[in-house]
């Protein structure tokens, strides 16, 4: 399938620290997750695939267009919907104000027009009854609706969706997952989050990012693989143990080299991405 997105060799520097390291990846229709600890790169790659920062090296092309010069960078914004990690909504705004200053941003100039897309994507988020109230008096997970509805705007064929579940509560963020979902069907979706059963539950492929590097590129269940064999159950922690914690029941979870005879337990997404974690070198929850 011809990717939606092609990045090669991106590395972007903060002063000394080394935000992105070469990373290069391709995206294509459906959800992509990308996972990594805090600091990992995850919002600066998001920021520089949304072209809200330049890369220091490396070059990247959405649907063909390469955003380097002012021309390819306003191909590249018509076909991108950009949720930030704090989307900056004016509070005094309505959810139908705000969306619509977005769609002007987006030069959707036919007033008409662009008061019927303003409409359908509230609509797409479950949000036609909240259209004409206060941004700052909604909840927060409904705030976040009416950011993403102005990601949508205009049908973006690459959606960047930077830690949208974060914060909410279990039914919002069900709610959220079905909506990203919805806009995964036919749009490549690049979605940023701490959350692997966010991974397990929408996403066709995952790509795991440690200190501006990618560590893994794969489907889900790929990464659930990696950990197979290397998860195991005993009454206390086990002492050889890469990393591993208390369950429900009493007993411990084991991620590592197992010893013999431990009784072997069926790996998650989960743990596939603390031991590649663990890999890369980077400190894994004890
Ligand atoms: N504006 C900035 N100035 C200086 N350093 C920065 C800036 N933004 C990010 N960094 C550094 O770049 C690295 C990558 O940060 P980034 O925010 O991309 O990580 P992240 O994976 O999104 O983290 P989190 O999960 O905590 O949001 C970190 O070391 C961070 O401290």
């Amino acid at each position: 399938m011809t990717p939606t997105v092609s990045a090669f060799g991106l590395s972007l520097h903060y002063g000394r620290t080394r935000a992105l390291d070469e990373v290069s990846l391709r995206l294509t229709p459906g959800v992509t997750g990308l996972l990594g600890p805090n600091g990992a790169g995850k919002t600066t790659l998001l920021r520089v695939l949304a072209t809200a920062a330049p890369a220091d090296r490396g070059t990247f092309t959405v649907l063909g267009h390469d955003p380097s010069g002012a021309a390819g960078r306003r191909e590249v914004r018509r076909r991108l919907g950009y949720l930030p990690q704090t989307p900056g909504l004016h509070p005094h705004f309505t959810a139908f104000e705000f969306v619509d200053y977005v769609a002007i941003l987006k030069e959707l100039t036919d007033r008409a027009a662009r008061h019927r897309e303003v409409r359908r994507v509230l609509d797409e988020v479950g949000l036609a009854d909240v259209r004409a109230r206060s941004v700052g008096k909604l909840s927060g997970g409904t705030r976040r609706r009416v950011a993403l509805a102005a990601a949508l705007v205009g049908e973006p064929a690459f959606l960047v969706l930077d830690e949208p579940t974060v914060g909410l509560d279990p039914e919002q963020r069900m709610r959220f997952r079905e909506l990203i979902a919805g806009a995964g069907e036919g749009r490549t979706v690049l979605l940023s989050t701490h959350q692997t059963e966010d991974v397990a539950m929408l996403c066709h492929r995952v790509l795991v990012l440690a200190d501006g590097t990618v560590r893994f590129d794969g489907t889900p269940a790929e990464l659930a693989a990696r950990a197979a064999g290397r998860v195991w159950s005993s009454a206390e922690r086990a002492p050889g143990a890469r990393a591993g914690w208390r369950t429900g029941t009493g007993g411990h979870r084991n991620l590592g080299d197992p010893p013999p005879g431990a009784d072997l337990l069926e790996p998650t997404l989960e743990d596939g991405y603390l031991l590649t974690l663990d890999e890369a070198g980077t400190e894994v929850a004890a």
